[in-house]
């Protein structure tokens, strides 16, 4: 059914009394992005997004919101059917727009469950979060008419203006172990990552070392990252950054369920 992606009048008597969250999917899949990559973990992936990237790999959580409306108590049953993960992946969509992703981190939490939150860096929520995978959203991202995946640009200026919440940004990094992980299209997206990184840090008490700093290529199928993996590898050897491959898209390419 499709989700309201932003404030719509509640289509359950679960979603009118804020209970239970919009899921899309649950799924058992190693970690394909970031410092964790190859760790098998179960994925929640929660329907709605704040935000429009041109390039969103999950679009029917985003330009096109779908997924059911489901409660704690059955999302945490799915999980511990996946008997050998210690490991849950929230994302989304943007998992952080909705309250009850805080719950649902507490009880996977008092589960024993290590808690990696996939975020766009837009919302700041109190949670166990064990790793705030931020991936804050560049210029390059915005749907301009020319790269709109749906419409005619009739996002553009809201992506624009909410895209980054440095206020957010730096309560998170403050609170979490975190990493930011950027989704770079190509070499004209270091200069505003150098810049981001720096507001960061002059924001934060926490130390942001070079190695938190992923740079992770743009690209959904394999044919896609073919055109980027190799120029961000070697940007990120020049910028002194780390590099995060995208390990389920060259495993199993643009597979549901990975
Ligand atoms: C679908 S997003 C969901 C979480 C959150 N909304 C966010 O953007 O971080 C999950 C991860 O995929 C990344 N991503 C989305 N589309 C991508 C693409 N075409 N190429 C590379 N990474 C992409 C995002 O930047 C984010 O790190
Ligand atoms: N295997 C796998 N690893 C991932 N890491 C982050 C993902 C995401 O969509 O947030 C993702 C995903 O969709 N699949
Ligand atoms: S913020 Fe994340 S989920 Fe939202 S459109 Fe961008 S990549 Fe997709
Ligand atoms: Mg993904």
């Amino acid at each position: 059914m499709p989700v309201a992606s932003d404030v719509e009048e509640p289509t359950t008597d679960a979603e009118a009394a804020g209970e239970g969250l919009p899921i899309n999917e649950v799924f058992y899949s190693l970690q394909g992005e970031g410092t964790l990559a190859g760790v098998p973990s179960v994925f929640v992936r929660t329907s709605g997004c704040n935000l429009r990237c041109w390039f969103c790999d999950s679009y029917h959580t985003s330009w096109e919101p779908t997924g059911a409306w489901r409660d704690v108590d059955s999302i945490i049953e799915e999980v511990q059917s996946h008997e050998q993960a210690n490991h849950v992946v929230l994302t989304g969509g943007e998992p952080l727009i909705h309250e009850e992703s805080v719950e649902l981190l507490e009880r996977l939490d008092a589960e024993g469950y290590h808690t990696t939150v996939e975020t766009n860096g837009t919302i700041y929520r109190d949670a166990p979060i064990d790793l705030a995978s931020i991936s804050p959203k560049l210029a390059s991202s915005t749907p301009t008419p020319d790269r709109d995946p749906k419409g005619e640009g009739e996002w553009e200026e809201k992506h624009e203006q909410n895209r980054i919440d440095m206020d957010a940004l730096s309560q998170m990094v403050d609170d979490y172990e975190t990493q930011l992980k950027f989704v770079v299209t190509d070499e004209s997206d270091l200069p505003e990552i150098t810049d981001l990184v720096g507001r960061v840090r002059a924001a934060t008490a926490t130390t942001v070392a070079d190695d938190d700093v992923l740079l992770m290529p743009e690209g959904m199928t394999r044919e896609q990252l073919d055109g980027t993996r190799s120029e961000v590898a070697q940007l990120a050897m020049e910028y002194g950054y780390r590099y995060t491959p995208r390990l389920h898209v060259d495993l199993w390419n643009d597979a549901p369920g990975t």
